[in-house]
């Protein structure tokens, strides 16, 4: 069976005041039915917004974001764990840092949980580890560090579920006329080198961290594709049917042969 990584962004699964409960039960959907052709792991995004929809601290002040991590990452968990249940589907969570990725110690531990995690059955949640971490053992944000998970594991693909419906020629927030690329074969330097611009207050990553995702996973001959998470047509279009209907796929121009 293929193994895919699946990343969901902060804005997709929660509103300002509460868990976005029927996009994730969509989503939760998605994965079971995907848990029929492949191995499916889940990175997930949302902890400090979760956290925000219990507790209003300044999310600009280090710790109180940790804090806000530390609240959150257990209400998004048994989010997930009563829309799992309706399934049957037994989930765990693992939380990483860039620092699970720096050693060959460390990185086949990562290799053998989620190995075990599937073999098992399980749906392994992985999450970047907010909490107890210094600044330079975290990726900060989510994008890369599933890019590493799908590298790591040898998934086959990563899919980035995200508020847009996949990378254009120009901000679409700021550009009406903006045009969506369907396929990319390679990214330009100039392209990692423009302003970061998260669409959400919660969200890290906005599109760089997508590209910088998406060129680690081409450099690794593996496959990327960037699609909406709000409306999960194009994704289901293209893991349960084979279909590029929306979205863009990152491919490199070899592997595209
Ligand atoms: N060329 C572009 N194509 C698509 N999105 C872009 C582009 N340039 C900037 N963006 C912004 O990046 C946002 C997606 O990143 P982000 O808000 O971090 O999402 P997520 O929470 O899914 O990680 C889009 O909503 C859009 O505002
Ligand atoms: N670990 C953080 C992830 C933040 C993040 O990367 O957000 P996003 O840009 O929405 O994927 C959290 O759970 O809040």
């Amino acid at each position: 069976m293929k193994r895919v990584v699946i990343k969901v962004g902060s804005s997709v699964l929660t509103e300002t005041t509460t868990i976005a409960k029927e996009r994730m039960l969509n989503l939760v959907s998605l994965i079971v039915e995907a848990r029929k052709k492949y191995e499916i792991i889940l990175v997930t995004s949302g902890a400090v917004a979760a956290g925000y929809t219990s507790v209003q601290l300044n999310r600009s002040i280090p710790t109180s974001k940790k804090v806000l991590a530390s609240v959150g990452q257990p209400i998004l968990m048994s989010a997930y764990k009563n829309k799992f249940d309706i399934f049957n589907v037994a989930i765990s969570q693992i939380l990483l840092t860039e620092e699970d990725f720096n050693s060959r110690v460390h990185t086949q531990i990562v290799q053998d949980i989620i190995n075990r995690t599937l073999t098992n059955d399980i749906l392994p949640i992985v999450n970047e580890n907010d909490i107890s971490t210094t600044p330079d053992q975290l990726f900060g944000d989510n994008d890369q560090l599933s890019a590493h998970v799908a590298f790591y594991t040898g998934a086959d693909m990563l899919v980035i579920l995200s508020d847009i419906d996949g990378y254009y020629d120009s901000n679409p927030k700021d550009n009406p006329k903006a045009k969506i690329r369907k396929v990319v074969h390679e990214i330009e330097k100039e392209e990692l080198e423009q302003v970061h611009t998260p669409n959400n207050q919660f969200a890290s990553g906005g599109i760089v961290t997508k590209l910088m995702a998406a060129k680690y996973i081409m450099e690794k001959k593996r496959k990327m594709f960037l699609c909406n998470g709000y409306d999960l047509a194009a994704a289901r279009d293209f893991l349960i049917h084979d279909k590029h209907t929306k979205g863009t796929l990152f491919i490199s121009k070899e592997k595209d042969k």
